[in-house]
């Protein structure tokens, strides 16, 4: 990049010395799609403080196959001990750089089922259904068909209708798949797993080729910072960027926010800036509420106990986390297909070839992120196993409240209780998925749990800013989540003894296929589960304030003015496909709600 692509990015003495219209807490995937769509308007001016810095376009963010999150996430960053877990304590991913979750993420680009979006109105986020989302899902994607070859050797199909062609995100399809991800596609056809149309149609179940944010031209990362910062940036003096600060609170004035307080995270020097129209949190599903609680918004017992002046008692800051929980089932084979997605770390050799092959054609396993292959299975829970109905029963004879702390507030409950109701409805339907099922080619499948009834919370551990909150991701507390774990196991090894697998001669090393019975693999699982797929989320609800919500339909902060939250955070329930297409979509859209507000210029999806 040009330093003309830095211009924009400002220190802590310009800041001091300016007022904003917007302030934007966290330049992650909804901060700066914001911060770009309210600039487009010159009059309006915006702010975005970010936590991390700037990358430095090193292959491990541009280049798929080169793919290393670790340098730009959250470090050092773990969850308290999960009781249903064996007590383990794990590491909770997170971006923290400009563009967060986007310059880190696998690149998965997959848009939520009609079903879950609509779940989302039931709650109180009136106005988020599938109907009303789908143009911005168009608006923010730039989709490239697949070149007839791969389109017919990789099994993808598309319908154009659902897709946008003029977004700042690339969306597209790798050119190259490994040869084994055919037999795991006939593995699934097999067992009667349907290949939809288009899972991005709201469909969102069934078998397909995984859409990715990346850009065709030269098969590298698209991602927030290029699409909503890089590629505006020359032309916007009104757009401001601050990196390396953390936002410690928002400032009021009474009930209206009024500005910010951040911090240097290299000085630690401390400075206010105002805001003239809103402050915007985009922290993400863990700071978002850390910021909340902060700034004196979150259950006033809780608060007053930490020292911390209650600005709104709203019980369900923090609460409601949901993620999506992850399983690795480990193979051996006799005679896998070479190479594989195991193959560019076992094979020195191929690994420099393939990498030859992306830098002089961008062609190649360097397309595909690092250690998977394309295929994808997202399975309504009666794909998954005909003991659905009864899932569901165990779930609706349940107590909820005996998976909440004793303290919980009146309102949280009802609105667990709200979802636990959907919930159910989702394990009988054939609507939204419940589960997920990869193999990478290799040595791992990955089977996803994406539709949990346990819920988690962020809480405070200090009131120091750049102190870890306590996260806990309250794994299997509800043993119905693991009945589900359970069932996808038992899906994932019929499909590993359909013929077009058994070729290949694989055997189940974890969790063992010596491990036959119900209790013996559901003591197993506790030991290998990790609780998060990096999808953390809905720690500041869109829903009514009766049932615990944080946020109302326009991402307004209940009981004060002038601050909203925007981002992954404000999803009410964790929606079975992995979730950054959908905070993308979700951000154009509150975008036009501001300006429509506000009468800034508005354009049209
Ligand atoms: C390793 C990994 C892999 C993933 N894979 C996929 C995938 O393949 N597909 C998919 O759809 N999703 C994936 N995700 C999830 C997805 O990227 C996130 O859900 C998404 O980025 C959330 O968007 P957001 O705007 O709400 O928050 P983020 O994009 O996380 O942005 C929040 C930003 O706020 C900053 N911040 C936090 N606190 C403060 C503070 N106090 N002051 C200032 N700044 C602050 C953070 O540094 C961060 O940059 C993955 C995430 C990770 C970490």
């Amino acid at each position: 990049y040009s330093l003309g692509n830095y211009a924009r990015v400002v220190g802590r003495e310009t800041v001091s010395n300016t007022s904003y219209d917007f302030i934007i807490a966290g330049g992650g995937i909804a901060g700066l799609t914001l911060a770009d769509r309210l600039t487009e308007n010159p009059n309006t001016s915006v702010l975005v403080v970010e936590y991390g810095p700037f990358d430095q376009g090193e292959a491990t963010v541009l280049i798929p196959g080169a793919y290393n999150p670790f340098p730009y996430l959250w470090q050092n960053i773990f969850s308290t001990p999960q009781a249903g877990l064996n007590n383990a304590t794990f590491f909770a991913p997170m971006g923290a750089v400009v563009g967060g979750g986007s310059a880190v993420n696998a690149m998965f680009f997959i848009r939520c089922a009609k079903d879950d979006c609509d779940s989302w109105e039931s709650l109180g986020g009136t106005g988020w259904g599938w109907d009303d989302l789908l143009p911005y899902y168009k608006k923010s994607e730039n989709f490239t068909r697949p070149g007839p070859a791969a389109a017919r050797d990789y099994n993808i199909s598309w319908t154009d209708a659902v897709h946008g062609f003029g977004g700042p995100v690339q969306a597209s399809y790798p050119p190259f798949n490994y040869a084994g991800d055919k037999n795991f596609w006939d593995a699934a056809t097999a067992v009667g797993i349907e290949a939809p149309k288009d899972p991005n149609d709201g469909s969102a179940i069934g078998l397909f080729s995984l859409l990715k944010a990346l850009d065709p031209r030269n098969e590298t990362r698209s991602y927030a910072r290029i699409a909503h910062y890089d590629m505006v940036i020359g032309s916007r003096p009104n757009y401001h960027l601050l990196a390396e600060n953390v936002v410690s609170k928002v400032l009021f004035k009474e009930k209206k926010a009024i500005g910010i307080e951040y911090m240097s995270r290299s000085t630690g020097a401390i400075s206010n800036v105002t805001a003239n129209k809103e402050v915007i949190i985009a922290a993400g599903a863990v700071h978002a509420p850390q910021i909340l609680h902060l700034s004196g918004i979150g259950p006033k017992a809780y608060l007053q106990g930490l020292g911390i002046n209650t600005i709104v008692d709203l019980p369900g800051v923090g609460q409601n986390l949901q993620d999506h929980m992850t399983l690795d089932i480990n193979y051996s084979f006799q005679s896998n297909i070479e190479p594989n997605a195991g193959t560019l770390l076992s094979n020195t050799t191929y690994d420099a070839e393939q990498l030859a092959l992306y830098e002089s054609s961008r062609q190649g396993a360097y397309t595909l992120t690092r250690q998977t292959a394309q295929n994808f299975i997202q399975l309504a829970l009666g794909n998954a196993t005909s003991k659905y109905a009864s899932i569901a029963s165990l779930a609706q004879s349940e107590n909820p409240a005996s998976f909440l702390p004793a303290n919980t507030d009146p309102t949280v409950l009802a609105g667990y209780v709200a979802q636990r109701k959907i919930l159910a409805q989702k394990y009988t339907s054939f609507g939204a998925p419940v589960g997920s099922i990869s193999w990478n080619t290799g040595p791992d499948t990955t089977i996803y749990m994406v539709k949990p009834f346990s819920r988690g919370s962020i809480t405070l551990n200090t009131t120091d800013p750049l102190a870890n909150p306590l996260i806990d991701f309250g794994s299997l507390k509800d043993p119905v989540d693991l009945e589900v774990v359970l069932a996808l196991v038992r899906k994932n090894r019929e499909l590993m003894a359909t013929p077009p697998m058994q070729v290949l001669g694989p055997t189940e090393l974890s969790p063992g296929a010596n491990l036959t019975t119900d209790a013996q693999l559901k003591t197993a699982l506790r030991g290998l589960i990790n609780p998060s797929n990096a999808h953390m989320c809905c720690t500041a609800a869109m829903m009514d304030r009766e049932l615990g919500g944080v946020v109302d339909e326009e991402m307004k902060v209940y009981g004060v003015t002038g601050l909203r939250v925007a981002g992954v955070s404000v999803f009410s329930l964790i929606p079975g496909s992995a979730p950054q297409a959908t905070v993308y979509g979700m951000a154009e859209k509150l975008a036009d709600t501001i300006k429509k507000q506000y009468g800034i210029a508005v354009s049209n999806p």
